[in-house]
């Protein structure tokens, strides 16, 4: 009783000339085969389905133009118009998000009929409320095309696959094609009138998400009176949210939020008004302001793979296996000292075996721990005297905010990091032999924990900082040829004198894919700055429960 009191229609319509019983609520529309057969058939497929009122795309009546023919007296067609047939207009199509393998989605389409008129209206503009009370829709996007990014597809791929969707939907769109590398970036700082949209969506790749936050990042804060570069203030979360259409050639933030790189499912994803938050890193020199990160910040390895494979675009894709290979057998380290302020009183940690996933508890717990703890002055970083320092030689140094898996990488660099929990996972890998670095980078393909190695540690951070060697105070020096009195005095030998053939003194830190010009840098994480259109990579048992729809 309590079920049907929740119903808002009941009726009994025909889906390809098959009798079903079809049901509305506020939540759920469902469609039931009705059998005049008592024998049960649990394998039939078509027999139950339902789709959440939040996965309807659209819902529309047979188009006028689509009326009906018949042959008059005289042997020759005849247009019905309306009115004159009394099936006309008895049709409505609800189109709705149908998933397939791969977290991928595609719009379905189901066609009822229903036995008058009146019943079809009631229908439709029910289904029509309903749409209309989900106030997380986006009515109104502004769009970034880069025409150049991947295989130079952007524009067809949002012409051809997203436009048709966006249409579908009744989302109004302003599309602008950019011109040259950081026109969407400065055109949210300063031009974008961004009062008069509901969210913003790039097609292409990683460099031009990160174009968009920027923009929108640096835009909010400006208007809220903050001084970007200062490393401790706390950042204003930004209202607007964010789209990718996947159309570069990494595409690693699409596929870690929405779990496949495909630009249907991403625009499906937008037009339901999915909300993923996740956390930006700052990361400044010297108290100026360098870049925000979301992903990966590398120094050393990654550092170096970069600035090779940047020399080496006329390659293509392969680049990135080339001097991924030349870095592994240069087998460079470098020296330096990482402090970092690990992460207090959360949930979680980098070895976990769970994964961030829809509805992460691990983000929204300590998301809403990050927010009390900015609110609670008295709890300052760093006058807590809580910064541990570690001291080193370095093959790598990396700090994942994400899992930073790809289709490349399923598992990530660090597999159980968080899209939204305030934190970032610090990778320390410590000078090795060869084989032993091969060990580790080995371990991001297959079962086995790559953390789980003498010469490898993690820790889960809230802000951290480096200072390469040459860089450190003469003081901090002192201690370090405390330490290791001999082996240091001979490196730093080395270091001054290149020609010997030892490592270089230092690397360049991999942002997100771009090059930073500074080594010395102190990162901090912004909970939940952002948020995107998407709803983070789905369980298994929601891709289950949602094709087996009597189990909902
Ligand atoms: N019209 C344009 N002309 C040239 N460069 C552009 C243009 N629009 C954007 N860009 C720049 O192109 C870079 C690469 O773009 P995008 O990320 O879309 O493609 P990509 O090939 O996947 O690159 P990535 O390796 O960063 O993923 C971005 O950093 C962006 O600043």
């Amino acid at each position: 009783m309590d079920r049907l009191g929740r119903l808002l229609l009941l009726s009994e319509l025909r889906v390809r000339n098959a009798a079903y019983d079809v049901s509305l609520s506020r939540s759920l529309l469902s469609w039931k085969r009705r059998v005049s057969s008592p024998v049960y058939h649990p394998f039939r497929p078509s027999m139950c389905h339902s789709v959440p009122v939040s996965e309807i795309i659209s819902v529309r009546e047979e188009e006028e133009e689509n009326v009906s023919k018949q042959i008059d007296d005289e042997g020759s067609w005849k247009k019905i118009r309306e009115g004159e047939r009394k099936d006309c207009r008895q049709t409505f199509t609800v189109s709705y998000v149908e998933r397939c393998r791969q977290h991928r989605w595609r719009c379905a389409e189901v066609t009822f009929t229903c036995p008058d008129r009146v019943l079809c209206q009631s229908w439709v503009s029910s289904i029509r409320e309903q749409l209309a009370s989900i106030t997380s829709r986006p009515k109104h996007l502004l769009i970034y095309i880069n025409p150049y990014g991947g295989k130079r597809q952007g524009k067809r791929i949002y012409e051809q696959k997203v436009a048709p969707l966006f249409a579908h939907a009744g989302i109004l769109t302003h599309v602008i094609i950019t011109e040259h590398a950081n026109h969407a970036r400065d055109h949210l700082r300063t031009n974008a009138e961004l009062k008069k949209f509901d969210g913003v969506v790039c097609v292409g790749g990683d460099g031009m998400f990160s174009e968009i936050i920027h923009g929108l990042i640096w835009r909010t804060q400006i208007n809220s009176g903050i001084d970007v570069n200062c490393p401790d203030e706390t950042l204003t979360p930004c209202s607007l949210r964010i789209g990718i259409i996947p159309a570069g050639s990494t595409d690693c933030i699409c596929f870690a939020t929405v779990g496949t790189n495909d630009p249907v499912t991403s625009a499906l994803h937008i037009i339901v008004g999915d909300s993923q938050p996740m956390d930006v890193c700052s990361v400044h020199h010297n108290n100026s302001f360098l870049r925000y990160s979301v992903s990966l910040l590398g120094y050393g390895f990654y550092g170096d793979v970069l600035t090779d494979s940047e020399r080496k675009r006329w390659m293509g894709p392969a680049r990135y296996d080339f001097s991924g290979l030349k870095m592994f057998l240069t087998h460079n380290y470098y020296e330096g000292t990482v402090s970092y302020l690990p992460a207090k009183g959360i949930m979680g940690t980098p070895r976990d075996a769970a994964r961030c996933r829809t509805g992460c508890v691990v983000c929204q717990h300590n998301g809403q721990k990050a927010e009390k703890y900015e609110l609670d002055e008295t709890s300052d970083c760093e006058s807590d005297g809580e910064w541990r320092t570690i001291r080193g030689k370095f093959l790598a140094i990396n700090a994942a905010s994400m899992s930073c898996a790809c289709p490349r990488s399923p598992k990530g660099l660090s597999p159980a990091a968080h899209l939204a929990d305030g934190t970032t996972d610090l990778i320390l890998v410590r000078k090795c032999s060869r084989f032993n670095f091969l060990r580790h980078l080995l371990r991001h393909t297959n079962k086995d924990d790559q953390f789980d190695l003498n010469f490898v540690e993690v820790h889960r951070v809230v802000r951290f900082r480096f200072t390469p060697r040459h860089c450190q105070s003469d003081s901090d020096l002192e201690l370090d040829l405390l330490d290791n009195s001999k082996s240091q005095i001979f490196s730093q030998i080395c270091r001054d004198h290149p020609a010997c053939g030892c490592a270089p003194a230092y690397s360049s830190w991999n942002c997100d894919g771009d090059i930073l010009t500074h080594m010395a840098i102190d990162v901090r994480v912004h909970c939940q700055l952002i948020k995107l259109f998407a709803r983070g990579i789905e369980k298994p048992q929601v891709f289950e429960d949602l094709s087996n729809p009597c189990a909902l």
